[in-house]
């Protein structure tokens, strides 16, 4: 059957009230209305199965820890259930003493019996009577004149004055009466008043306080829009209660309109549960105070919990929709909202430090937010969601939240289209860890699970004064030297360049050994943390190097890389190898050949690669330099070329580096090393082998190594000093081993020879003193004769 073309054949309109005068609709509203819940009774009166005791028990405790101090809890003489879990609230002591339990009975004396027989005990109650007053009840339900439905309310009304008194006297019960004239809206309001005025003188000791008679407005069916509800609700020495149901969808507004009309109280139910489209909202309600900056004298800061129970208790779900309460309330999909969002978040906490320093008042003001999720127990994790409709500020703001990033607004375009890519290809929504490890794997960032192609794996950065003569007036800015071990496709490498920074000097670094040839357009950088965990998280956006300067600035392709570290010129390093993974997806890299002496094309740091790569040790610049020598004359010594394995061999034959039987006049067999002093001054006592003969020996120093030099200076002619050392672990946790890199220096005669000792070891003393030792040997120091007896 097709929808009427003209309904007004089938359905009446409302009559509207003519009150010129009314002032209400200027009102606003600034305390928080009494509150009732009736889940207990109309909203589990509506459910396909009603509530069982230990249901109705979780959630009247629910309600409790709400905060709700008047409950209607059953409608006792309905079924049995319902009568007892009035007894056992009552006779487990489970209603709080500042609580009033309501119970609802029709206008029937042995049901008015029953259920006040069900209050036996309690120290506060209210009695709720009602009976339907509009003209289709009174002709067709009940068959009854206007004055006969009177006199059913005065009737009833009476009977349970008599039987409210009688509990009075028998068990000190504090009660209080409320009236509804059921189908309040559908009745014409001069007769629902002449009703409630009967009820009232009826009832006979409507007083102040809390001796006031409650006269509840049921909007038992919603037929008018919701300032009609609020034209009816005058006060008048008594409480105003409203019951709005949901009919038309105006619940929330029927309510709140008739409180600005001057309605004290208000009936509901958790989420809008109720008689078919439901009872008024309560959380709704009591929420759109507390964003008006009014208490509801409420408590829904852990509202999931209340989800929790309601849902399970009245087994209906809550739509994602429902206002404060539903899941995706507080989540924002599409671009536009979550940039909003991003900036507002970021606004505020600039406004809110100012404010605290002030003292002003730290408002909330986030845009397409009106209420703090987290004050309703809600993290911020479901507010900015992805999907294809989402922008680059909610996805930065992820990022931030989740990994502590800000990234510049040109790297959050780029990350964006990464993402967005991912959305619509898959076509479902990203969740913060789709998002997040996306971001890791595009960037490389974030541990060996995310290693790109290029690793650093360690560096140093010196800084040497800039050539004087091509500086002009200007004094000239100090030059950096990039030296770093970085893993290039598993290979360990050892790169070297400079520039006029650390990134550029790697830059440099890079296009001199692997042919990578980019430039930096746009760096940033911030602090990551606080106290002595701050780190410094760098961005760079990498072009590619060309011709001109001006060509490269303009490159329509560019890459961008994040780097965290510790140290700020780490983080940038980072970021630029970051950058650079991306940069040569999958192309070939320069492997590492070696070629050294005759027409020798490779330079130190591929001997050091060669070295690095073998051994795991990290030579000092100066050692590479000299051991590139050695190199160099064993490459002419030999048919002018030497291979991976003979660069290797050679290095381990040089330094005498783990091999057995390591020879020499001076051999530390064991040694203690000990504190002395105030001054952090050591002592070392060590069982030497000299010249084949041990000898116990004792030297003081400020360090364990000057220490051994005072021992070694004793026994020889000359001086032997120490003008480089350097350590690095090699290995990973159980297995890890120290290893020192010594160069001494022998003065005698007038004439300096210098050598470099290589040691490793698990306990790092140990290892800089065989370096000292070994490093001893190599030189050709002029022992003392040792005395007997010595
Ligand atoms: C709008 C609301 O939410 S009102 C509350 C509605 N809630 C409920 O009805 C749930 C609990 N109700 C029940 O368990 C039952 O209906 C009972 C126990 C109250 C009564 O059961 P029964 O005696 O079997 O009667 P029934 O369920 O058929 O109710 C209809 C009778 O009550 C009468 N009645 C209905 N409302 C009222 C009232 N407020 N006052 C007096 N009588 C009433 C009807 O006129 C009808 O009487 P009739 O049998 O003489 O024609
Ligand atoms: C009994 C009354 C208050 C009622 O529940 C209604 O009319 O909706």
């Amino acid at each position: 059957m097709p929808m009427l073309l003209d309904p007004s054949t089938k359905y009446r309109p409302y009559t509207p009230l003519n009150l010129p005068d009314r002032q209400w609709p200027s009102k606003v509203l600034r305390k928080a209305p009494i509150w009732l819940s009736t889940d207990l009774r109309d909203g589990n009166q509506a459910l396909a199965n009603p509530m069982t005791i230990e249901q109705k028990t979780i959630f009247f405790k629910t309600l409790v820890k709400c905060g709700l101090k008047e409950i209607e809890v059953a409608y006792p003489a309905a079924s049995d259930t319902d009568f007892s879990f009035v007894r056992g609230l009552i006779e487990g002591g489970q209603v709080p003493d500042d609580v009033w339990i309501q119970v609802l009975t029709p206008a029937r004396e042995d049901l008015i019996k029953r259920t006040v027989e069900s209050l036996a005990g309690v120290k506060h109650a209210i009695v709720h009577m009602y009976n339907a007053t509009c003209p289709c009840f009174r002709d067709v339900v009940f068959r009854n004149s206007k004055e006969d439905t009177i006199a059913l309310a005065i009737k009833h009304t009476k009977i349970v004055r008599q039987l409210t008194d009688e509990a009075t006297a028998k068990y000190g019960t504090k009660f209080k009466y409320e009236y509804s004239p059921e189908t309040f809206t559908q009745t014409e309001p001069e007769f629902a008043l002449a009703v409630c005025e009967a009820v009232k003188t009826a009832w006979g000791k409507a007083g102040t306080g809390e001796d006031r008679i409650i006269f509840n407005l049921p909007a038992t069916v919603e037929i008018a829009p919701p300032n009609h509800y609020a034209d009816q609700a005058k006060r008048e020495k008594i409480v105003v209660c409203l019951h709005p149901h949901n009919d038309r969808g105006q619940g929330i507004a029927a309510a709140e309109l008739a409180l600005m009309a001057g309605a004290d109280r208000v009936e509901g139910c958790l989420f809008g549960n109720g008689e078919r489209t439901g009872n008024v909202d309560i959380v709704n309600l009591a929420l759109n105070f507390y964003t008006q900056g009014v208490s509801p004298n409420l408590d829904f800061s852990d509202l999931q919990s209340v989800i929790d129970v309601v849902t399970a208790c009245n087994d209906l779900p809550i739509h994602p929709r429902h206002p404060y309460a539903g899941e995706l309330v507080f989540t924002a999909f599409s671009g536009s909202h979550q940039d909003a969002i991003k900036k507002g978040f970021e606004a505020q906490r600039v406004r809110h430090a100012e404010a605290a320093k002030t003292g002003e008042m730290q408002y909330w003001d986030i845009p397409y937010l009106p209420i703090d999720p987290a004050d309703l127990g809600c993290s911020y994790e479901a507010v900015i969601r992805v999907n294809a409709q989402s922008g680059k500020g909610g996805i930065a703001y992820l990022v931030q939240q989740h990994l502590g990033l800000d990234l510049p607004r040109k790297m959050q375009i780029s990350f964006y289209q990464v993402i967005q890519e991912i959305a619509d290809r898959e076509a479902r929504e990203m969740r913060v860890d789709d998002i997040t490890a996306a971001f890791r794997s595009t960037y490389k960032f974030g541990g060996s699970k995310y290693e790109g192609r290029l690793v650093l794996k360690s560096h140093k950065v010196a800084s040497e004064p800039a050539d004087e003569s091509a500086s002009g007036d200007e004094p000239a800015d100090e030059r950096r030297l990039f030296d770093g071990t970085i893993l290039v496709d598993g290979v360990l490498r050892v790169i070297r360049g400079d520039g006029n920074g650390p990134l550029s000097a790697l830059l440099d670094a890079l296009s001199t050994h692997l042919d990578l040839h980019y430039a930096i357009r746009e760096y940033s950088e911030h602090s990551v943390g606080e106290g002595s965990g701050v780190k410094a998280a760098s961005y760079v956006e990498i072009v590619p190097n060309l011709e001109d300067a001006k060509s490269t600035r303009k490159s329509a392709e560019s890459w961008w890389g994040v780097g965290v570290d510790s140290d700020i010129a780490g983080s940038g390093l980072r970021a630029v190898l970051s950058a650079i993974n991306s940069a040569i997806g999958d192309r070939t890299l320069p492997e590492l050949k070696l070629s050294v002496g005759f027409n020798a094309k490779s330079g130190q740091a591929d001997v050091a690669s060669a070295i690095v790569h073998s051994l795991h040790l990290e030579l000092p610049r100066r050692l590479q330099a000299s051991f590139f020598e050695v190199a160099q004359r064993a490459a002419r010594e030999t048919d002018g070329h030497l291979s991976f394995s003979d660069v290797v061999a050679l290095f381990r034959e040089t330094y005498h580096y783990e091999l057995p039987n390591t020879p020499g006049r001076v051999v530390l067999r064991k040694y203690k090393m000990e504190n002395v002093g105030d001054d952090g001054g050591k002592q070392l006592t060590g069982d030497f082998i000299w010249d084949g003969k041990p000898r116990q020996m004792v030297g003081h120093g400020t360090g364990p190594l000057s220490a051994l030099l005072a021992v070694l200076n004793s026994q020889i002619n000359g001086t032997l000093s120490a003008r480089e050392y350097a350590e690095h672990s090699i290995g990973e946790g159980s297995d890890v081993k120290a290893v020192s890199y010594v160069e001494l220096a022998y003065d005698a005669e007038g004439k300096r020879t210098t050598a470099w000792g290589v040691y490793s070891d698990q306990d790092i003393t140990a290892s800089g003193l065989k370096a000292t030792v070994l490093a001893t040997n190599q030189l050709n120091v002029d022992i003392k004769p040792f005395v007997d007896g010595q």
